[in-house]
C-alpha cells in the first residue's frame, strides 16, 4: 500500500462562537474547497460519553460472529456490517435517528437476554447532540457560501435532513510491518459527516493531486467532512473528498461517524445564487434516494467505494468544444 508520511493541517472551527468574523469564514471556506475536512472544538460532547459508548459497544462487538449476524447483513434488521464486507478489519453497527434510543434498543434486544437501557440512552443523547451540531455546522457552511445564504436556504433546503450513526470497530492488524487498509477509499453520501475518532489515528484524505494525507487526531476536537450531497448542492464550492482508514498499530481502533443527510425524496439542485452568475451548473438535478440506490447497486452490497460517485451519477457531461474526426 502506498504510504503517506504527510499530515494535513486543517482549520479548527470554534462551534460555540455566536458570530464568526469574515477571516474565519473565508479560511473555513478555503479548507472546505481544498480538503472538505475540518475540526470543530467546544462541541459539547464529553469524552466521558464517548468512552462509555465505546466500552458498551465493545461488549457488543465481543460477541461471537453468529450472534452478531442476527443483526445483518442478511437478516431483516440490517444494522450490522460484519468483517469481510468492507474489509477484514472492519465491522460496524448502524443506529438510525431521530429515535436513536429505539433503534439501538432493538439491536440490543436481539443480541442480549437481559440488557439495561444505558447503551440506548447514551446513543440517544449522542445522536440528538450530533443532529444539533450538524444544523449549526450547516448554517456556518451556508454563511461561508454567501452573505445571506443562512437565512435564504437553511429552512427551505435543510430543514428535513435526518441523521444516522455508525459505530465502527477496527480490529488490530496481526503484523505491523506493513500498514493495512481498515476501510477502503470512499466518499460519504451525506451532506455532512461528524467523526469522533480515538487516539490511534489512521484516517487519511486524498488530495486533489491524488496524494494520501494523514488526518491526525486532534485532542478535544471532532472531525467534520463534506459529503456528496452537499458537494452537488453547492456546485462543488464544498468538496466531498475521498478518504480511507489505514491501520498501522497492533491496537483496536474505534470511531463513531454521524451522517447528516437530505430526506430521500429531496430533489438536489444547486440554487442559482449558489452557482453564481459567472459559473456553470455542474450537476443535473437528482433525487436523493436514486443516488443512494445507484451506490448500493453498483457496489453489490459493499462499502461506499469511489468510481460510482455523485459526479458519475449526476455530473453534467462536458463535451470537447472541437472534435477532430
Ligand atoms: O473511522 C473513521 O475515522 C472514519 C470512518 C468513515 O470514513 C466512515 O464511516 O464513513
Ligand atoms: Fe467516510
Amino acid at each position: 500500500m502506498s504510504e503517506s508520511k504527510t499530515s494535513v493541517k486543517l482549520h479548527i472551527l470554534d462551534i460555540s462562537e455566536p458570530e464568526l468574523d469574515p477571516s474565519s469564514l473565508s479560511s473555513l471556506a478555503e479548507t472546505c474547497k481544498t480538503w472538505g475536512f475540518f475540526h470543530i472544538t467546544n462541541h459539547g460532547i464529553s469524552s466521558d460519553l464517548y468512552n462509555k459508548i465505546c466500552s458498551l459497544s465493545n461488549d457488543l462487538f465481543s460477541l461471537p460472529s453468529e450472534t452478531k449476524l442476527k443483526l445483518g447483513p442478511f437478516s431483516s434488521i440490517k444494522t450490522y456490517t460484519p468483517h469481510f464486507l468492507a474489509s477484514p478489519y472492519f465491522e460496524s453497527l448502524r443506529v438510525s435517528g431521530p429515535n436513536f434510543l429505539a433503534c439501538a434498543q432493538s439491536s440490543a434486544d436481539v443480541l442480549f437476554d437481559k440488557q439495561s437501557s444505558l447503551f440506548s440512552e447514551m446513543l440517544q443523547e449522542y445522536g440528538s447532540k450530533m443532529a444539533e451540531l450538524s444544523k449549526k455546522i450547516m448554517k456556518i457552511l451556508l454563511m461561508c457560501l454567501g452573505d445571506d445564504f443562512k437565512n435564504k436556504f437553511f429552512e427551505s433546503e435543510f430543514n428535513n435532513c435526518h441523521g444516522y450513526l455508525r459505530i465502527n470497530n477496527y480490529s488490530a492488524p496481526e503484523s505491523i510491518e506493513d500498514e493495512v487498509e481498515g476501510l477502503g477509499m470512499h466518499t460519504d453520501m451525506s451532506c455532512v459527516t461528524i467523526v469522533y475518532q480515538d487516539k490511534i489515528g489512521g484516517l487519511q484524505v486524498r488530495s486533489k493531486e491524488g496524494k494520501w494525507m494523514d488526518i491526525s487526531p486532534c485532542e478535544g476536537t471532532l472531525l467534520v467532512n463534506i459529503g456528496d450531497m452537499l458537494q452537488a448542492w453547492s456546485n462543488e464550492k464544498l468538496r466531498s473528498s475521498a478518504h480511507r482508514v489505514v491501520l498501522r498499530r497492533p491496537q483496536n481502533r474505534f470511531s463513531i461517524a454521524f451522517f447528516w443527510c437530505f430526506e430521500d425524496d429531496k430533489v438536489i439542485l444547486a440554487p442559482n445564487d449558489v452557482v453564481g452568475k459567472e459559473n456553470k451548473r455542474i450537476y443535473n438535478p437528482f433525487v436523493c434516494l436514486d443516488y443512494l440506490k445507484f451506490r448500493e447497486n453498483n457496489e453489490k452490497g459493499k462499502f461506499e467505494k469511489v468510481g460510482f460517485t455523485v459526479k458519475d451519477f449526476a455530473g453534467v457531461k462536458v463535451w470537447p468544444s472541437t472534435v477532430s474526426l
